[in-house]
């Protein structure tokens, strides 16, 4: 059972940082080999595991990790933060991050961090792949040519060339899947929420209703939010060309699959790819059950848009050092839901990282306690947002502890510690 010490209390000063004990590192999800050498470098200690951990699972394995590391399946909800006392950071190792509780990890003084465009390139050609696919039936004639059954047909069958491909939500993503699709001789219309420059011949339209009435294909690139929730329903799949086709490889929660499923169901759709799923398996090998199986022309993939060699790797990379560039030296930069910090070390310092609750008065708290140590303040950097104060500051070796032991006894205390 958890300890009944939830971390928003004041915290005395846990020495693990500053002390002996390795630091811990646990990989789910089958996270790439590549992070491993910045980590070994850092000295921490990897666990992997292949699979998304349960809830239940997870608060049991947080209790002694110092990193975590997960991809888009694994959960972590406030219910596992409140008990993970050694926890100091997370990092998603792809680029969607809404399976993490931003805000209250924020508020637990763990930063967040994910790999906003390793995998972006991989997830647009799957979907250029997608198109043609979808406008030859290649998945269907595959399928049938497997089973040993011969249907040369050219009925429903044609060139993406001259057609229109409407992208939803122009970021990352979808301006890549725009550029590709020019180059395929594809005219190209967008809806974003925000005021996004157009690439190339891209044309930007006033609404989802206007984008899905003029598009022979739609494809989604938004994030998972509360905006985005079925945001494609019954109606606006009515409100689709007779025939379109719809891609998602966003998130699952963005398609009510049941209206996708009818809509194919009426010959409404000509087809859909879909990628990502409401629920998904948390592991290579479990069942997966949806509406959408064994209907014609439907291609589905299990959450593969990012699965390259390619990606996987440069993601790895990426995510293990930003990871252990805050371990040691404090640095939030790219962090999701951490102000951004950043400050080169002072030769023969000790680094004092603090998070504390932003309320007046904190700074001059905590440059008391060092003047009151006599303690000479190399640099500090400090950096607040609507809930927490992250600073930094360079210290003599001599008073680190102490001032440390102090500035983690003050009632704003959230999370203190020293890197080195
Ligand atoms: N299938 C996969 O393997 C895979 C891989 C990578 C990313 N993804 C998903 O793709 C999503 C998009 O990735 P990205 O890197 O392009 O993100 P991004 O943040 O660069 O772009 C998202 C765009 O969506 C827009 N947007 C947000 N809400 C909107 C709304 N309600 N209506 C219209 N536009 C809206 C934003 O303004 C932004 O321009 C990620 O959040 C992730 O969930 C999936
Ligand atoms: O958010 C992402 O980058 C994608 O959904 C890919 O997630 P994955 O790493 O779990 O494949």
């Amino acid at each position: 059972m958890p300890s009944d010490q939830p971390l928003l209390d004041p915290q005395p000063f846990n020495p693990f940082s500053g002390s002996k004990e390795p630091l811990r590192v646990l990989l789910c999800e089958n996270v790439h080999s590549s992070s491993h050498e910045a980590f070994s470098a850092a000295g921490l200690q990897i666990e992997s595991i292949s699979y998304a951990p349960s809830e239940e699972e997870l608060r049991e394995r947080l209790r002694d990790v110092h990193v975590l590391g997960i991809r888009s399946k694994t959960h972590v909800r406030s219910s596992s933060l409140a008990y993970a006392d050694k926890l100091l950071s997370i990092g998603c190792f792809c680029i969607g991050t809404n399976q993490v509780d931003l805000a209250d990890a924020n508020r637990r003084g763990l930063p967040v961090f994910n790999a906003p465009f390793s995998n972006t390139r991989s997830v647009a050609e799957m979907i250029l792949a997608e198109v043609v696919m979808l406008a030859r039936q290649l998945g269907d004639r595959s399928r049938e040519v497997h089973e040993g059954r011969w249907r040369k047909v050219s009925s429903g069958c044609y060139e993406v060339r001259g057609k229109t491909l409407g992208i939803v939500g122009y970021g990352h993503i979808g301006t890549q899947v725009s550029i590709l699709a020019e180059a395929f001789g594809m005219r190209v219309i967008y809806y974003d929420i925000a005021t996004k420059l157009p690439i190339g011949n891209a044309r930007s339209v006033a609404s989802l209703g206007e984008l899905l009435a003029n598009s022979d294909y739609v494809t989604l690139h938004v994030p998972a939010t509360r905006d985005t929730t079925k945001m494609i329903g019954a109606t606006e799949l009515a409100g689709m060309k007779r025939g379109g086709y719809l891609l998602n490889a966003s998130r699952g929660q963005v398609v009510d699959i049941g209206a996708l499923a009818a809509s194919i169901r009426e010959k409404h759709l000509g087809g859909a790819a879909v990628d990502v799923y409401p629920e998904e398996p948390e592991s290579n090998g479990d069942q997966f059950a949806s509406e959408l199986r064994g209907l014609p022309n439907v291609i589905l993939t299990p959450h593969v848009g990012g699965s390259t060699e390619e990606a996987q790797e440069s993601i790895g990379r990426e995510v293990s050092i930003a990871l252990t560039k805050f371990v040691t030296a404090g640095t939030t930069t790219g962090s999701v839901n951490f102000p951004p910090v950043e400050l080169p070390q002072v030769g023969g310092t000790h680094r004092v990282l603090n998070v504390h609750r932003n309320v007046p008065g904190v700074l001059r708290d905590i440059n008391r306690i060092v003047s009151d140590r006599n303690a000479n303040i190399h640099s500090q950097v400090l950096a607040t947002d609507a809930n927490i104060g992250y600073l930094i500051m360079d210290l003599d070796q001599d008073v680190s502890a102490d001032v440390c032991r102090d500035v983690a006894a003050l009632s704003t205390n959230i999370r203190t510690r020293i890197s080195n």
